[in-house]
C-alpha cells in the first residue's frame, strides 16, 4: 500500500481528487492523509512507516518533503518505505531538479510507480534534510519572505527581496571545519547541497549529486566594498575552488562554530544555530526518481541498497 501525505493547503484541489481517483481506478492501493499544521507530515510519515506501508508520498512543496523525510528517518534504515514526491509547492526546488513531471496526473503516477533509488540524507545536528541547507544572507531572505508572497510571486519573490536586503546584510564570522580543511571565515552565504537548487530555482550547487555520499559546498565570504562585491559576483559565475570570495568543494561532513546564531534554511524551512555539524548518511532513503534523473552520480538500479545507512 502507498500513503499520500498531503499538505492541507492543497487538499481540496479538484484536479488532485481526480488524479487520486484515476490512480485507484487504475489499480493503485493509495490512501490519502491530510495535514492540518506544521509537524503533522513528520508524525504521519513515521506512523505510516511503522504500519509497514511500502511507499510514502510527500504531497506538497520542499517543506513537506522535508517533514516526511524527518518522519521516515526515525525508523531504522531497513524499515523505511520508499519515498515518492508529488510536487504541489510554490518552488518545488528538489522535484524540479530531480526531473519529476510537474503535471498532476503524471506526477502522481510517477510518485507511485517509479522504481526507487538509494539517495543520501544529510543531517544537521538532529534534523535531516534532503535538498539543501543554506546559511547567512540567503537564509535570512528565505525565512523572512512571507509564504503568501512566495506563492504569489513564485520564485521571483526571493530575488526581489534579496536585492533589497543586499544593502543591509551583516556577515557571520565563525570557524568552519570539513574533511580535509578548516578555516576562519566571515560568512556571507553558505550552501550545503545534496540537490542543486534552492530559494526558488537558484542553482547554488549545480554539480551536486544526491547519491554520491557528499555535500557540495558553496562558501561565499564577506565583502567590504562595491568593488569587492563585483569580484564576488564574477567569482560566483566562475565557481572557483578557491577564489578571493568564493570557494567550492565536496565533503561528507562539515561543522561551523560562530559568534552569533546563524540564520539557516533546511529544505527552505527556517532554522537558527550558533554552532552545528552536518553529516551525510549515504543511501539512507529510497527515492522514486526518473530514469534520466540529472541528480544521480550512479546509474539507477531499481534495487535499493541501504549500505552504510544508519
Ligand atoms: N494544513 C496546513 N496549513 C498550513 N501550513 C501547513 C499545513 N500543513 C503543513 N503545513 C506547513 O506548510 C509549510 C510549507 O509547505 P510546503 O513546502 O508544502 O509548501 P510551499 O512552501 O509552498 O513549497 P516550497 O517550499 O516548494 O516553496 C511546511 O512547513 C508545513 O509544515
Amino acid at each position: 500500500m502507498a500513503v499520500l501525505i498531503l499538505n492541507g493547503k492543497s487538499a481540496q484541489l479538484p484536479v488532485l481528487r481526480q488524479a487520486v481517483f484515476a490512480c485507484r481506478e487504475g489499480g493503485a492501493d493509495l490512501e490519502v492523509r491530510v495535514t492540518w499544521e506544521p509537524g503533522d507530515a513528520t508524525r504521519m510519515a513515521e506512523r505510516a512507516a511503522r504500519e509497514g506501508v511500502s511507499r510514502v508520498i510527500a504531497g506538497g512543496g520542499d517543506g513537506s518533503v522535508h517533514e516526511v523525510v524527518n518522519g521516515l528517518m526515525r525508523l531504522p534504515a531497513e524499515a523505511r518505505p520508499a519515498l515518492g514526491i508529488l510536487p504541489l509547492g510554490s518552488a518545488n526546488d528538489l522535484a524540479n531538479a530531480l526531473g519529476l513531471p510537474m503535471s498532476l496526473d503524471a506526477a502522481l503516477t510517477a510518485a507511485l510507480d517509479l522504481p526507487p533509488h538509494p539517495v543520501d540524507v544529510p543531517r544537521l545536528d538532529d534534523r535531516h534534510f534532503l535538498n539543501m541547507a543554506t546559511g547567512g544572507f540567503g537564509a535570512e531572505v528565505t525565512s523572512s519572505t512571507p509564504k503568501s508572497l512566495k506563492r504569489l510571486l513564485g520564485g521571483g519573490a526571493y530575488s526581489v527581496i534579496g536585492a533589497l536586503k543586499a544593502w543591509q546584510y551583516r556577515p557571520y564570522p565563525g570557524r568552519l571545519r570539513w574533511a580535509g580543511g578548516e578555516r576562519e571565515a566571515s560568512l556571507f552565504v553558505l550552501a550545503l547541497g545534496n540537490g542543486t537548487r534552492s530559494g526558488g530555482g537558484q542553482r547554488l550547487t549545480p554539480e551536486a549529486c544526491i547519491d554520491d555520499g557528499q555535500l557540495d559546498v558553496l562558501l561565499v565570504r564577506d565583502f567590504a566594498s562595491l568593488r569587492e562585491m563585483w569580484t564576488m559576483r564574477r567569482e560566483l559565475q566562475q565557481r572557483p575552488t578557491k577564489g578571493a570570495f568564493v570557494e567550492t568543494f565536496r565533503t561528507p561532513w562539515l561543522s561551523f562554530e560562530g559568534r552569533d546564531p546563524l540564520p539557516l534554511t533546511l529544505d527552505g524551512e527556517p532554522w537558527r544555530r550558533r554552532a552545528f555539524r552536518v553529516e551525510v548518511s549515504p543511501g539512507a532513503l529510497r527515492l522514486a526518481v526518473p530514469e534520466d534523473c540529472p541528480l544521480l552520480a550512479h546509474p539507477r538500479t531499481g534495487q535499493a541498497s541501504l549500505a552504510a545507512a544508519s
